[in-house]
């Protein structure tokens, strides 16, 4: 298990992916199922972990912290809203490791509360994936935000390869996506851009500061 995230974190929406990804080198990567019943999270969940596990890929569950208790996972992501019904303490008491979700101030406040292990700042540009009520972020979010952390930062929300080294540069530790990849025409030739491109980012001056 690796201390540090990855510098590429993607998010996929259902199991199918992993079998076609964890092949070609995907080294962290969260599930985020929606809109399906308990019955099919769970056996997902369940298969991926275990997936994740033979590959060496470290596997982050999104909102189920429940079942990520139940089954062992290792790390989860939740929100804002996820938090205020979530026990946190259950899940720390499990050894899992937390990822948070922020948009503003307030709610960079509310994720430290926790002692997270990173937090997420999005839209960094904006999203097609959901409807969100909060403007893009910009690159000088990103760099605020890393000022203000001594732990990880996901930037996360309309995130290309083309832009994905201004988001490092910035100041993100790890690069979130979803569309460019599970949306583009061949998805696996896109990931394995991803995972070459990912060691040649570099640091702004301003952001390492
Ligand atoms: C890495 C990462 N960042 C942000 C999110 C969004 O979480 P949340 O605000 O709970 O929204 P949903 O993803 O649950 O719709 C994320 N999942 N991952
Ligand atoms: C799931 C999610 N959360 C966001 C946040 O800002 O919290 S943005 C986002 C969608 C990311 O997908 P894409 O790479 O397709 O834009
Ligand atoms: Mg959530």
């Amino acid at each position: 298990m690796p201390e540090t995230l990855d510098r590429f974190y993607l998010v996929i929406d259902r199991l199918h992916w992993l079998p076609r990804f964890l092949p070609l080198g995907l080294k962290f990567v969260q599930l985020r199922i929606k809109d399906q019943p308990d019955d099919v999270v769970r056996a997902e969940i369940a298969e991926a972990i275990r997936l994740c596990k033979q590959a060496g890929c470290t596997l982050v569950i999104n909102d189920y912290w429940q079942m990520a208790i139940e089954f062992g996972a290792e790390w989860l992501h939740l929100g804002q809203e996820d938090l205020e019904v979530a026990d946190v303490a259950a899940i720390r008491k499990a050894g899992i490791k937390l990822g948070i979700s922020t948009h503003s101030d307030e709610e960079l406040e509310t994720a430290l509360s926790v002692k997270p292990d990173y937090v997420a700042l999005g839209p960094v540009y904006e999203t097609t994936l959901k409807v969100m009520p909060w403007k893009p972020q910009g690159l000088e979010r990103v760099a605020k935000w890393r000022a203000r952390l001594d732990i990880p930062l996901v930037g996360i929300g309309g995130i290309t390869l083309e832009r994905a080294p201004g988001v490092f540069a910035a100041g993100a530790d790890s690069i979130s996506v979803v569309s460019d990849v599970l949306r583009n025409a061949d998805p696996d030739a896109r990931l394995k851009q991803w995972l070459d491109a990912r060691g040649s980012w570099t640091r702004s001056e301003l952001a390492s500061a």
